[in-house]
């Protein structure tokens, strides 16, 4: 692309770098808050059927923050069913159960977006940053369907073949044999189509911008950190990070808006499709933004787990392997000369979403494995009742799905991999009432789904049927056992020990 910037004056206020003298301000009056907070101790209880665990509100908290898995079900363990502590001012109960989940999924008062941006953080807030004017954003609900429309199959019929040639140009990188770090080269591959499918392909074309926008992601990813959480009007360092990178990656894309919007034919990649919308620049960069992150990392996370597990369970890493090569028999001329990513983007859509049920079995099982953190909420509208309490309005919610997917009464041994407990006759997803929540339910179920199991697909196939792997540990040894999963992560899931894939490629 032109390497001419936008005039960013016009479209950002000023930038958070802070005068000494204001700092020291703040931080005096971050003391004094912090203080006070303490002194805001409470003894815990029991009243109205919802356990208030009490304490000085901030370190109650912060395992939240730090440790997430290990204190909801540290909490629930201990026979608790609905508990509450606060966050800042903020009342979080957290909920377990069929009744409570039922109505967490279904509830309309309760909203997606404002339980992760503060409980989660994680993801950029353009109003963070400053950003003028805000008419022209979509609203978050506005957001969801216009992502919509940009993974409707005839988009992913478009990009399809598109993405394979991208993962063939990044996976020659590695060469014929080598080890790889599947949670960073993995992720480096879901980030480049993720790029491709939601922004446009002056940026998709570019390994350097890419590098550099992937590098803003992980800055911001990075200073979700429990301070900034907890005191989001601090001026601490992970808050400057947070901000700079947020403004870097907001400028950056912002300026792919203004080539798109200014290019003499239009494309039919996402920006030009929002810009016919009528969006404004701001308002695409905000659902740009929000595919990245909403699309990027549990795409990446569950590609990275199908292979581990497919390692360390040769019986369905055979039927996988098996379903593919009939797959590409079955569509593509077996006296084909052309290399395997070619062949494979001439299978039809069709046959991706029908023809491949073990598979379809692995993800859905890998899915459950990766997504055991809270799902949240808040409360932005009218009362809910709850036991004997009452959910007010700016109340937020926290359900553990660890309280299904980890849950020995819905799933037999859940610690296994075992994809074959959703087959006829076991269906243990069907057990109770939302017992399933790895891909949403209710009100909110994942809009990128189709696209997100197509990646997958992709990725497993390009790798299965290209490569012979292992795993290894750090020293390249080769790893006795499988690694758990860090379930505290609640980012990225990544595995409790270091593991890489040591592969050789059989098949161009
Ligand atoms: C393996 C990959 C993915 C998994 C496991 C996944 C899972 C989920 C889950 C569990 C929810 C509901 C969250 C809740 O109820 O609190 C959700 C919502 C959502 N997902 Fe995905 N997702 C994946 C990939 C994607 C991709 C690629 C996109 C596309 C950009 C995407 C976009 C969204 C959006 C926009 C929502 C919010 C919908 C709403 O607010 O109504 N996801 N996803």
């Amino acid at each position: 692309m032109s390497t001419q910037t936008y005039p960013l004056s016009q479209v950002l206020s000023e930038g958070p770098i802070l005068g000494s003298s204001r700092s020291a301000v703040i931080l005096a009056l971050a003391i004094s808050v912090i203080i006070t907070l303490a002194i805001r101790f409470s003894p815990s209880s029991s009243k109205g059927g919802v356990y208030n665990l009490g304490g000085i509100p901030i370190l109650t908290a912060w395992p939240f923050f730090t440790k997430r898995y290990d204190f909801l079900r540290k909490h629930f363990g201990s026979g608790k069913r609905y508990f509450q502590f606060y966050v800042v001012q903020h009342r979080v109960v957290a909920i377990s159960g069929e009744e409570a989940r039922k109505m967490f999924f279904n509830e309309k008062t309760l909203g997606l977006d404002e339980g992760y941006r503060i409980l989660m953080g994680g993801a950029p807030n353009i109003d963070d940053i400053s950003v003028q004017p805000k008419e022209g954003r979509a609203k978050d609900a506005e957001l969801v369907k216009r992502m919509a429309v940009l993974f409707r199959k005839d988009r992913i019929l478009e990009v399809l073949p598109v993405l394979f040639d991208d993962v063939h140009r990044r996976m020659n990188d590695w060469g014929n044999e080598g080890t790889i770090n599947p949670f960073k080269d993995m992720y480096d591959l879901v980030f480049q189509m993720t790029v491709r499918i939601g922004a446009c392909r002056e940026l998709a074309d570019d390994k350097d911008a890419i590098e550099r926008l992937t590098q803003h992601y992980w800055n911001i990813e990075k200073s979700a950190t429990p301070t900034v959480l907890l005191l989001p009007w601090l001026p601490s360092p992970a808050k400057k990070i947070q901000e700079k990178a947020t403004r870097e990656l907001f400028t950056m894309l912002y300026n792919y808006v203004h080539l798109r919007r200014n290019a003499p034919t239009p494309s039919t990649d996402p920006i030009d499709i929002l810009v016919a919308y009528g969006d404004s620049n701001e308002g695409i960069v905000s659902v740009v933004m929000s595919i990245i992150f909403a699309g990027l990392i549990n795409t990446a996370t569950g590609s990275c787990w199908i292979l581990l597990h497919l390692a360390s369970n040769p019986e369905w890493k055979d039927k996988v392997i098996n379903e593919l090569k009939a797959l590409v028999a079955n569509h593509t001329n077996a006296t084909s000369k052309e290399p395997l990513h070619k062949r494979l983007a001439a299978i039809p859509l069709h046959a991706w979403e029908e023809e491949l049920p073990a598979l379809e079995l692995v993800i859905r099982e890998t899915v459950r494995l990766t997504m055991t953190s809270a799902s949240l909420r808040r409360n932005l509208g009218k009362d809910i009742p709850l036991a004997d309490t009452i959910i007010k309005k700016g109340d937020f919610l926290a359900y553990s799905n660890a309280d299904v997917h980890m849950n020995p009464n819905i799933y037999t041994d859940p610690d296994k991999f075992d994809p074959a407990r959703y087959t006829e006759g076991r269906e243990e997803d069907r057990k109770e009432t939302f017992a399933y929540v790895a891909w949403g339910v209710g009100r909110h179920p994942c809009v990128g789904i189709r696209i997100a199991k197509m990646e997958m697909k992709l990725l497993t196939a390009m790798f299965l049927l290209g490569y012979e792997y292992e795993l290894v540990d750090g020293a390249g040894n080769l790893l006795q056992k499988m690694p758990l999963q860090d379930r505290n992560d609640i980012q990225q899931a990544r595995p409790l020990s270091p593991c890489y894939l040591k592969f050789k490629r059989v098949m161009e």
